[in-house]
């Protein structure tokens, strides 16, 4: 049987791999969706599609099923959003979400999906990683050593704090005048 499990994975963290060794339980293919393809270089999405592919191949290496890492851009419309998936991706018999609105649009579509606990949700969040990840505080710990690996070899944490940092400009109050003769 094939799986889908989309994610955004900025980064792929522990929670996501403790998910994926759930699945694959279940499964022996898996579809990883490398969801909002197109965004990168922002505080909430700072890497690539092409990098988050390398972070989930990397890691999910160790896990004893087939994986393909298929890259899906957001659309506008919800409502066609399953048909979207399913015309990138090999085809699949179940999904795999804790996404109310990603659960929500495959089950409408006729789609099994199936739903995980939540692991160590307290740190094993994407928002927790990247605030570790600006902050410099340790953030290795929380994602599989694959990961980091790929987020040292492509200078992710320079960006990320490049992109999330203010552009330093002295802020002029509205009552200020600018100008002052
Ligand atoms: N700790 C976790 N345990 C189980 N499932 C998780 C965990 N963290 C995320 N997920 C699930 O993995 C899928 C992809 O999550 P996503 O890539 O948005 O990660 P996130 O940690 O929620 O990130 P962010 O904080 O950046 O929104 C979603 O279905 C989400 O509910
Ligand atoms: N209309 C759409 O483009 C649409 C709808 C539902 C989910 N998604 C995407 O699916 C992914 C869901 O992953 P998360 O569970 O990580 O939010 C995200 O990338 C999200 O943008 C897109």
């Amino acid at each position: 049987m094939r799986g889908f499990y989309i994610g955004r994975f900025q980064p792929y963290h522990n929670g996501h791999h403790r998910m994926v060794e759930e699945i694959a339980a279940e499964v022996n293919e898996l579809v990883l969706g490398i969801g909002s393809a197109g965004d990168s270089h922002s505080p909430r999405n700072p890497f690539t599609a092409g990098e988050r592919i390398m972070m989930v191949n990397k890691a999910v290496s160790d896990f004893d099923i087939t994986t393909y890492a298929v890259p899906i851009e957001d659309l506008d419309r919800n409502s066609v959003w399953v048909s979207h998936v399913q015309s990138m991706s090999p085809a699949f018999e179940v999904a795999y979400s804790n996404n109310p609105l990603v659960i929500q649009l495959f089950t409408e579509a006729g789609v099994e999906v199936h739903q995980s606990p939540m692991f160590n949700r307290e740190v094993l969040e994407g928002t927790e990683v990247r605030q570790r990840m600006i902050e410099d505080r340790d953030w290795e710990s929380l994602v599989p050593d694959e990961v980091a690996d790929v987020v040292r070899e492509i200078d992710g944490i320079e960006r990320l704090q490049r992109v999330t940092a203010t552009d330093g400009a002295e802020r002029v109050d509205d009552d200020e005048d600018p100008n002052p003769c």
